[in-house]
């Protein structure tokens, strides 16, 4: 098949994205819009001095920007906003489900209630489904460079809005902090009947994935890596089912990988491991899913029948009930 058709394959799908922060998803355009909105000194006076800036070496340098960007968020309206722009970006991708993170210590350490970022998010994630029928699952972040005591705190701030938190993870620097360190509060979140994944194996070793199997019982794994340096580790995590929620784009721009051309997408499908393709942080990594996927199939021999099981993985690795995950792989084979 042409690449092309393959393309516009890949566009005709129905998707789902599990791995979104939707902070990530903050366009250079809306954040100068909201930092004149929010009087907010800002660093950055043009759309191209923003994206100039745009340029990594590893995580580190990404999250310095990233944590940086997110000032502008101030209010609801804000949230809203944000969350808005990305759910009208991925409806045109055929995304029909969004698993979206967001990082509310970014947020109240800033002085921005737990309250004003979730309301926003939330407000805008019916409004998705009462006007184009999207679902969306929310996933509270914990950010790992700072203690486990604050995960407690902010599981706390969580409670009232627990029937709108579909689970937790955890992001930020990885190195250096590994899942271990997370292993009580993420054993609560599980009492308390929340889905459980952990970024791991982006930066870290494969050990840091093991961690997030073992000590932290994850249901997915985001990113995942460095699990192909260990055999055995992808050996479990393909007799396991695990979903891995791989992010191409992303994985190019933060140096895990050299060249797009030399991702591991392909080995992963090979190696039966149920990978699935995200955007991440897509306006700060240079694009949103389907551009992820065109950037993989200009690069790698990626077939039609690994374009649809990638799309299948998305569904069957999603948080949705069983019956909309069919019903939405019933969709895929129509097309
Ligand atoms: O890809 C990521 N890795 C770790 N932390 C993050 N926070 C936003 N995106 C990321
Ligand atoms: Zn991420």
């Amino acid at each position: 098949m042409k690449k092309s058709d393959l393309k516009a394959y890949v566009a005709a799908l129905p998707k789902a994205e599990l791995h979104l922060h939707i902070e990530g998803s903050l366009e250079p355009e809306l954040m100068l819009k909201l930092a004149r909105r929010n009087n907010i000194d800002f660093p950055f006076q043009s759309v191209e001095e923003i994206r100039k800036a745009y340029q990594f070496s590893e995580l580190q340098d990404f999250l310095d920007i990233y944590y940086q960007g997110m000032n502008v968020l101030q209010t609801e309206e804000d949230f809203f906003d944000l969350t808005m722009a990305y759910l009208n970006r991925a409806r045109a991708d055929n995304v029909r489900h969004a698993e979206i993170f967001f990082d509310p210590q970014g947020h109240t350490a800033r002085g921005v209630p737990f309250g004003t970022a979730i309301s926003g998010i939330v407000t805008a994630l019916g409004m998705a489904k009462m006007q184009f029928g999207m679902t969306t699952k929310l996933i509270m972040c914990f950010l790992r460079h700072l203690p486990e005591e604050d995960a407690f705190e902010t599981l706390d701030q969580a409670d009232p809005w627990l029937d709108h938190i579909a689970g937790i993870g955890l992001d930020s620097s990885e190195l250096g902090h590994p899942p271990a360190k997370f292993k009580n509060v993420f054993a609560k979140a599980k009492d308390m009947g929340l889905k459980l994944v952990a970024h791991a194996g982006e930066e870290g070793p494969p050990d840091y994935v093991y961690e997030a199997l073992d000590q932290l019982k994850v249901d997915r794994i985001d990113h995942g890596n460095r699990s192909l340096e260990d055999e055995a580790l992808v050996a479990r995590l393909a007799a396991e089912e695990m979903t891995l929620t791989v992010c191409p784009l992303s994985n190019l721009k933060l140096c895990v990988v050299d060249q797009i051309s030399t991702h591991p997408i392909k080995r992963m499908l090979d190696l039966g491991l149920r990978a699935t393709v995200n955007s991440d942080d897509p306006s700060y990594f240079g694009g949103y899913v389907n551009d992820n996927f065109y950037a993989l199939i200009d690069a790698v021999d990626l077939t039609k029948d690994d374009i649809r099981t990638l799309c299948e993985n998305s569904f069957k690795g999603s948080f949705l009930p069983e019956g909309q995950k069919r019903a939405q792989l019933a969709a895929i084979a129509k097309v």
